[in-house]
């Protein structure tokens, strides 16, 4: 079974070589053949070849099981002027390979509600599903710039969406509702914006006709910002748009304490799946060996889950880290008063140890 690893920029590849050592290890343990091909991506791909996506990585990628990346980007390629962007090369990817559907867990282990800044009353019992769409809206509608008169710049990006777009998303949303507490909450900003209310209409359609087993209902995505850090509890599986998902869920890494907690799936109709942390390369962070190693070794999990149909496989890995966890291990960004903080790869060695047990 082969897999591309895109570790990328800054903390990326620090992060990957870790998730890859518990994959090795539990190909290993469960008798699986995995190959890994590390490709370009990102600000180091821009350097080596002037492309934040070479077409060697895309062609990897298509021909693979499955696709882990770390991050890309940095301050090194942030010059407005430039001709190109490291996050160019991950939307991108995106795109190319029709990954529509964007899956965010929050659920934060039992074991690491002291690292979350919030009250344990309101984290305990938090298990939310996003489903941020990830190839539409304002992340590829038209933009541009144009100089005027005046000497100013006028600039835009706009958010577009088609019927289609939102359906499907929709749908895996509402299957995976069905699947667990049956609520389904969809997050727009109808109350403003047209995409939003072409959103509005065409999943309150679809909950009617198709998913009236489900609580369903809409929350605008100001107050969503608030019920997720007041009532994260009550949410079960939430839909939104690109941009929308994209934040609401860094705000929510707050529910287990770091961004660097969070693991993600993105998926197509079809083809290989791309597995990532849901946080960015970290600069602040990058060749210090403390980033948090457990967001993209979950990540890894839910690979094996979605992409290899292997659960067991997936469950002994997230086991682990909760154990991990439940015996007070911590990198420093959920290490709270009185706990030794560890780094990256003392982090991996305690989820093999784990493992081995
Ligand atoms: N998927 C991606 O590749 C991705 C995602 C988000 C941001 N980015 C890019 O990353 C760069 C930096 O962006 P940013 O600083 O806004 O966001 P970031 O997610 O990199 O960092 C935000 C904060 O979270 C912390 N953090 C992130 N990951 C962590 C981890 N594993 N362990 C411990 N702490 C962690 C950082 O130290 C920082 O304080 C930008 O170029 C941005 O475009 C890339
Ligand atoms: C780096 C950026 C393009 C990306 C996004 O906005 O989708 C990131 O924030 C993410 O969440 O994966
Ligand atoms: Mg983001």
């Amino acid at each position: 079974m082969q897999f591309v690893l895109l570790p990328g920029d800054g903390i990326g590849p620090e992060i990957v070589s870790q998730a890859r050592r518990v994959l090795e290890f539990i190909g290993q343990k469960f008798g699986h053949s995995f190959q890994f091909q590390e490709c370009l991506i990102g600000g180091i791909a821009i350097d080596q070849t002037g492309d934040p996506l070479p077409a060697e990585t895309i062609a990897a990628c298509r021909g693979s099981q499955a696709i882990l990346l770390g991050a890309v980007g940095g301050p090194k390629w942030d010059d407005p002027s430039a001709k190109t962007r490291p996050e160019a090369g991950l939307l991108r990817i995106r795109k190319e390979l029709g990954l529509f559907a964007n899956l965010r867990p929050i659920a934060p282990f039992k074991e690491l509600l002291d690292a979350s800044p919030l009250r344990r009353e309101i984290v305990e019992g938090t298990d939310i599903l996003f489903f941020r769409e990830l190839t539409g809206g304002i992340y590829f509608g038209p933009s541009g710039s144009e100089d005027l008169p005046d000497g100013g710049v006028r600039s835009f990006s706009t958010m577009v969406y088609e019927t289609s777009e939102i359906e499907r998303i929709f749908r895996l949303a509402a299957d995976a509702a069905r699947l667990r507490r049956k609520k389904l909450t969809m997050v727009d900003k109808a109350n403003v914006l047209e995409a939003s209310r072409l959103w509005r209409k065409v999943c309150a359609k679809i909950a009617q006709e198709e998913y009236s087993d489900l609580e369903y209902d809409v929350v605008l995505v100001d107050a969503m910002a608030m019920h997720l850090i007041s009532r994260p509890a009550t949410f079960d599986v939430v839909v939104t748009s690109n941009m929308f998902g994209d934040i609401l869920t860094d705000e929510a890494s707050m529910l287990p304490g770091s961004l660097g907690m969070l693991p993600s799936a993105s998926l197509g109709a079809d083809g290989p799946g791309l597995y990532e942390p849901i946080h960015g390369s970290a600069p602040d962070l990058a060749g210090k060996g403390v980033a948090n190693p457990l967001a993209t070794i979950l990540a890894s999990a839910m690979m094996l889950r979605h992409s290899c149909a292997m659960p067991a496989e997936a469950d002994a890995i997230e086991a682990a880290v909760q154990a991990v966890l439940g015996a007070g291990h911590r990198t420093a960004d959920i290490a709270r008063q009185g706990q030794t903080a560890i780094g990256t790869s003392e982090m991996t060695d305690r989820v093999l140890e784990q493992l081995k047990a």
